[in-house]
C-alpha cells in the first residue's frame, strides 16, 4: 500500500484523501490544517489522522474535540508520497522540507510549473513522471484543455488551438471572494496564464487563451476552437469523447444548456459532493466547419477534475502501476467515474 500524506485539506485535499481512501493500493496516512474548521470535524469523521503545521495551536484543536496526531512534519516522515494541496505558493514554501525528507511530492495548479519542474496529466505524459521527486498536475481549466487538446491531437493533429475561458468567480464556500455583479477580465492581457500552462503538458500546441471570471460558483465554461490538421467530421470527433474515459458529454436530450442545470444533473446522479470529475463537453455545441475547424463548449468543475490526476500521479511517480491506461481504469473504477453521456 502507498502511504500518502495530504499537506492541505480544504476544496481540493478533502476531495484527494477521500480518492486515495478509495483505492486498492494506497491509504491515507495522514491529512493536515493550520486552523480548526468544520473540515477538522470531517477529518474526524472519516477517521483521517490530523496533522497540524504548528504544534502550538493543539490546544484549540483538543478544546473544540479534535485529536491532533502531531505536527506536519511528522505526518511527511510517515509517508511515501506527499500531496501538497494548500494554497497556491505555500507549496512552493513546503519544497524545502520535502527535500530534506527525501519524499516525493504532488503539487497544485496554484504554484508555477517550475516548483516541480514536471507538469501531469494522466492521458498526456504519465510515463514521463518516474524518476521524478516532484510533479505538479495543472491546474483545473489547465486540465480540462490538456484533456481535450490531447484527444483531438492524437486522433486527428491540432494545428492551433483558441479558447475564451469564462471561469468561477469563486469555490461556494469562498464568502469573501467576488464578483458579486460584473464580468471581471482576469486577465485583461493576452494570453491567460492557460495556454502557456498547457505548454508545460503539451510543449508542441500552439495555443492563445483568454479569460475573464463571472459570479458564479459551480464550475468553469470553455468556449473553444482548434484548428485540426486531418480532415474529419462530427460524428468521428463524438466517437473520439465517447472512447475517453475522462470525457463526458452533454447530450443535447438532457436538455442541459448551463452549469446550474449540470449541477443538478452530478447531484441527481449521487456524484460525491456533486463531483464532475471528466469534462462535459456540450454534445449540441461540438461542430466541424470546412472538415477542419472544431467548436465546443465544456464544463469544467473546478473543485473535482484534478483528483482523478493527483490519484494517477501518485502511481506514476511511485512507479507502482507502468501503464497510463491500468492506473487510470483502476482510479476511475476506485472512485465509479463512468463518463457521463
Ligand atoms: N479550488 C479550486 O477550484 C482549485 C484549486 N487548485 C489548486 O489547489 C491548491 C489548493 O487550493 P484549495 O484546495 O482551493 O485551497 P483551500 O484554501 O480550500 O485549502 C487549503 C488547505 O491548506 C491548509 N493549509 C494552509 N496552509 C497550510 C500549511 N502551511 N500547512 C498545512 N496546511 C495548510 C488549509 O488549512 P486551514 O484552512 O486550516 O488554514 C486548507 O485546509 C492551490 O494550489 C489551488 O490553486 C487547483 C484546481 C482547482
Ligand atoms: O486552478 C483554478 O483555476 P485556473 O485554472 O483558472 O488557474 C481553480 O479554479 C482555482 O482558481 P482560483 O485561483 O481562481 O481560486
Amino acid at each position: 500500500m502507498i502511504k500518502v500524506a495530504i499537506n492541505g485539506y480544504g476544496t481540493i485535499g478533502k476531495r484527494v484523501a477521500d480518492a486515495v481512501a478509495a483505492q486498492p493500493d494506497m491509504e491515507v496516512i495522514g491529512v493536515s490544517k493550520t486552523s480548526v474548521s468544520a473540515e477538522a470535524y470531517i477529518a474526524k469523521e472519516r477517521g483521517y489522522p490530523l496533522y497540524i503545521a504548528d504544534l502550538g495551536k493543539k490546544p484549540a484543536f483538543e478544546k473544540a474535540g479534535i485529536e491532533v496526531a502531531g505536527d506536519v512534519e511528522a505526518m511527511l516522515k510517515a509517508a511515501d508520497i506527499v500531496v501538497d494541496a494548500t494554497p497556491g505558493g505555500v507549496g512552493e514554501k513546503n519544497r524545502p522540507i520535502y527535500e530534506k525528507l527525501g519524499k516525493k511530492a504532488i503539487f497544485q495548479g496554484g504554484e508555477d510549473h517550475e516548483v516541480a519542474g514536471f507538469s501531469f496529466n494522466a492521458h498526456a505524459n504519465y510515463n514521463e513522471a518516474e524518476n521524478h521527486q516532484f510533479a505538479r498536475v495543472v491546474s483545473c481549466n489547465s486540465t480540462g484543455l490538456v484533456r481535450i487538446i490531447h484527444a483531438l491531437d492524437q486522433a486527428f493533429g491540432v494545428a492551433r488551438v483558441r479558447a475564451v475561458m469564462v471561469r468561477r468567480g469563486a469555490d461556494p464556500d469562498d464568502v469573501k471572494r467576488g464578483p458579486i455583479d460584473a464580468i471581471v477580465l482576469n486577465p485583461a492581457s493576452i494570453p491567460s496564464h492557460h495556454g502557456p500552462d498547457v505548454n508545460t503538458v503539451l510543449p508542441h500546441i500552439n495555443i492563445v487563451t483568454l479569460a475573464m471570471i463571472v459570479p458564479t460558483t459551480f464550475m468553469h465554461m470553455h468556449s473553444i476552437q482548434m484548428d485540426l490538421k486531418k480532415e474529419t467530421t462530427r460524428e468521428e470527433v463524438l466517437k473520439v469523447f465517447e472512447n475517453h474515459s475522462r470525457i463526458g458529454l452533454v447530450r443535447k436530450t438532457m436538455g442541459i444548456k448551463s452549469n446550474a442545470q449540470l449541477r443538478e444533473y452530478t447531484q441527481d446522479l449521487g456524484r460525491p459532493r456533486t463531483d464532475l470529475w471528466e469534462n462535459g463537453v456540450f454534445e449540441e455545441s461540438v461542430s466541424i466547419l470546412d472538415g477542419k475547424e472544431f467548436y465546443c463548449f465544456q464544463a469544467i468543475h473546478q473543485e473535482a477534475d484534478v483528483v482523478p490526476e493527483n490519484i494517477d500521479c501518485i502511481r506514476a511517480l511511485m512507479g507502482t502501476v507502468k501503464d497510463s491506461q491500468e492506473s487510470i481504469r483502476m482510479t476511475n473504477e476506485a472512485l465509479g467515474l463512468v463518463a457521463i453521456g
